[in-house]
C-alpha cells in the first residue's frame, strides 16, 4: 500500500454514508458582471441537514471508479469523478477510490446538489488519502468545478460575495424549512445568460443583512420562463413568505414547527415534490480540512 495510507495517523480505508447537504440561498443579489461573463453576487448561504449520501472506498491502484449510475451524467462528466481527479492531480497522490453516490437532491433544483457531491468528495478524499490540503486550498480547487463548491467546503452558513467564493460567517438561528420542487428543472446557464436579468442591485453590508429588504434577482427571470415556479411560490406563500433558491427551480419557506411542515408537505399538489429539512450548523466532514 502507498505511503499515504500507511501513515501512522491511519486514515480510514473507507468512509460511508457521507452527507452532501443541500443549500438554500436565503437571498441572492446580482451586483455586477465580470469580464469573463460570470456574475458578481451577494448571497446568504444556508446549509440543510438533507442531501445526497456518498460512500468512498480506498483503492491502491490509483483508479477513480463511480459505482452508481446517474441519469444523463456519464462518469467522466460527473462532478464527483472530476473532483477526485483534480485532488489527485494537484497533490500527486497515487491512491484511488470507488465512489457510490446515492442521489436524493433533484438536479437543476437550485439546491447545489452536484456542487455538494463534489465538495463532499474533496473533503472525504482529503481525509482518506491523507492529502492534508487546507480548507482554503480545497475551496480554491472546488471553484474550478462549480461556483457553489467552495461554500460547502467552507462548511457553515455564510454571507458570500464575488462569484460566491468570498465568505463571512453568518450567525443564524436554527430553522426549519419546507422545500418544493415544481415539476421543472432549470439550467443555471439559461437564467444567468438571459437578457432580462437585472445585474445592478446595490451591494448591501453583512451588518445590514437582517434589516435589509432582500430578494432573489434570478427569481423574476425563472418565474417568467417557468410559470410553474411562480405558481409554487404563490402556493407556498399562503403558509409563510416563500422564495426561490439559486437559479431554481426549488422554492422554500421557513416554517415554525414540524407539524406545520408536515401539513404543508401533505397538502402539496401531486405534480410537485415537497420535503422538509432543518438548518445544519456545520458540514459533517468539516474536520477533514483545517
Ligand atoms: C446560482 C447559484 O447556485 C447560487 O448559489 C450559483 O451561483 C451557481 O452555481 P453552480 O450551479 O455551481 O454554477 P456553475 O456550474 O459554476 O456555473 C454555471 C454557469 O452559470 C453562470 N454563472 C454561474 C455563477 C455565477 N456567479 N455567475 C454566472 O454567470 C455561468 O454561465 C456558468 O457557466
Ligand atoms: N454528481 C452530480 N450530481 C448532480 N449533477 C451533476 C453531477 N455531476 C454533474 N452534474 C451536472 O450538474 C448539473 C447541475 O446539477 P445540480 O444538482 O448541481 O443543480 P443545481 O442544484 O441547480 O445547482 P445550483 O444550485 O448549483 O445551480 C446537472 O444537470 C448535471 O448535468
Amino acid at each position: 500500500m502507498d505511503a499515504h495510507a500507511l501513515n501512522a495517523a491511519s486514515p480510514p480505508l473507507r468512509l460511508t454514508g457521507c452527507l452532501a447537504p443541500a443549500k438554500l440561498n436565503l437571498f441572492l443579489h446580482v451586483v455586477g458582471r465580470r469580464a469573463d461573463g460570470y456574475h458578481l453576487l451577494q448571497t446568504a448561504f444556508r446549509m440543510l441537514d438533507w442531501g445526497d449520501t456518498l460512500d468512498f472506498e480506498l483503492r491502491t491502484d490509483g483508479l477513480i471508479r463511480r459505482r452508481t449510475d446517474l441519469d444523463g451524467v456519464p462518469p467522466e462528466q460527473d462532478l464527483v469523478v472530476r473532483a477526485a481527479r483534480l485532488l489527485q492531480g494537484v497533490t500527486g497522490c497515487k491512491l484511488g477510490a470507488d465512489i457510490a453516490v446515492h442521489k436524493v437532491l433533484p438536479m437543476g433544483g437550485g439546491l447545489g446538489g452536484g456542487s455538494s457531491d463534489a465538495a463532499t468528495t474533496l473533503l472525504a478524499l482529503n481525509r482518506l488519502w491523507n492529502t492534508k490540503l487546507s480548507r482554503q486550498a480545497l475551496q480554491d480547487l472546488g471553484l474550478a468545478l462549480g461556483a457553489d463548491v467552495p461554500f460547502f467546503i467552507y462548511g457553515r452558513d455564510a454571507f458570500a460575495e464575488g462569484v460566491g467564493e468570498h465568505f463571512q460567517p453568518l450567525q443564524l438561528a436554527p430553522a426549519r424549512y419546507v422545500v418544493i420542487l415544481p415539476g421543472v428543472h432549470i439550467s443555471t446557464v439559461e437564467i444567468f445568460s438571459s437578457k432580462e436579468l437585472t445585474r445592478n442591485t446595490d451591494p448591501i453590508k453583512i451588518a445590514d443583512f437582517a434589516a435589509s429588504s432582500t430578494r432573489n434577482d434570478l427569481q423574476p427571470v425563472a418565474c417568467n420562463r417557468y410559470p410553474e415556479v411562480a405558481r409554487a411560490i404563490e402556493w407556498l406563500a399562503q403558509f409563510a413568505p416563500a422564495r426561490m433558491t439559486g437559479s431554481g427551480a426549488c422554492v422554500f419557506a421557513e416554517v415554525a414547527s414540524e407539524d406545520e411542515a408536515r401539513r404543508i408537505v401533505a397538502e402539496c399538489p401531486a405534480s410537485w415534490k415537497a420535503w422538509q429539512a432543518l438548518s445544519l450548523e456545520r458540514h459533517p466532514l468539516y474536520e477533514s480540512a483545517t
